[in-house]
């Protein structure tokens, strides 16, 4: 398969390395806004950049019907705007805070926990986010997925970074040396507390889940999910 990566930094260059192991060719590496893009050579796009410049990549790829999967977090003010853009150009299209298999399964578990928690009012829930001091955007991507999967099943309402009234999940950042990525969902209640946490050892796993999404995504159209690349639930 023939992959442009969009950025090529700590993420693009681990997918580089992951995606030649896998017999694949990398024939653009894009760091900046580029003009002069061959995309008829371009099987699939793996885009993993930054917040300003994701929305731009993903355009461009779906313009020029290149099937296209983003990493990049801290964009998804304009993630509908993609789908809309998407579905009009019959493309092909997957966002994913996280595309670590180890990530995958703890989102479905923290579902899971968020439904076995949501009639035990005596317990609070609480979030906890480390990584890396470049990284940009707070919180990051995979919190606030964490943070909507116990929306979703409980009566919390929204996040909120911090400090949190009632109803709402706090959500604490922190920026540590050049941790790849740790989550912790923790209820609270007065006698004792329930806590699930996914560590990263290193960005293997990201990288790896995005090929296997761009291996899975060519040669169908819509917009699409880890869930469905995974077959989860
Ligand atoms: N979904 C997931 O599984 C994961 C997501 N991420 C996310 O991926 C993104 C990238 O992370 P990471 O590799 O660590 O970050 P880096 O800062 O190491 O790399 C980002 C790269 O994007 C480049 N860039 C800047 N502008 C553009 C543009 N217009 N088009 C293409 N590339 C551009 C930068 O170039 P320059 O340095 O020249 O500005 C840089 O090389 C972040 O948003 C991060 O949160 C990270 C890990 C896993
Ligand atoms: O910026 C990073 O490094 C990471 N970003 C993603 C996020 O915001 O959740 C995924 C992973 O945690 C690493």
């Amino acid at each position: 398969m023939n992959i442009a990566l969009f950025g090529y930094g700590k993420m693009g260059k681990m997918i580089e390395k992951i995606a030649l192991k896998r017999n694949h060719n990398i024939v653009a590496k894009i760091d900046l806004d580029a003009t002069d893009i061959n995309f008829s050579e371009i099987d699939v796009a793996i885009d993993f950049s930054m917040p300003n410049a994701a929305y731009g990549n993903i355009k461009n790829c779906l313009e020029h019907n290149v099937p296209i999967i983003s990493g990049t977090t801290g964009w998804l003010q304009d993630y509908q705007k993609a789908v809309a853009l998407c579905k009009k150009n019959n493309g092909a299209f997957i966002y994913a805070s996280n595309f670590s298999l180890g990530v995958n399964l703890f989102f479905e578990l923290n579902s899971y926990l968020a439904k076995l928690m949501a009639p035990q009012d005596q317990y609070g829930v609480v979030m906890e986010e480390i990584h890396h001091t470049q990284k940009l955007d707070a919180p990051s991507g995979t919190a606030i997925t964490l943070a909507e999967g116990v929306i979703d099943n409980t009566n919390y309402t929204k996040w909120k970074l911090d400090s949190a009234g009632d109803r709402e999940i706090p959500i604490t950042a922190k920026r540590i040396g050049d941790t790849p990525g740790t989550h912790t969902v923790t209820y609270e209640s007065e006698v004792d507390s329930i806590e699930i946490k996914h560590t990263a050892h290193n960005r293997e796993g990201f990288a790896l889940g995005a090929v296997i999404a761009a291996e899975w995504i060519v040669g169908k159209s819509g917009v699409f999910t880890m869930k469905d690349v995974l077959n989860l639930s």
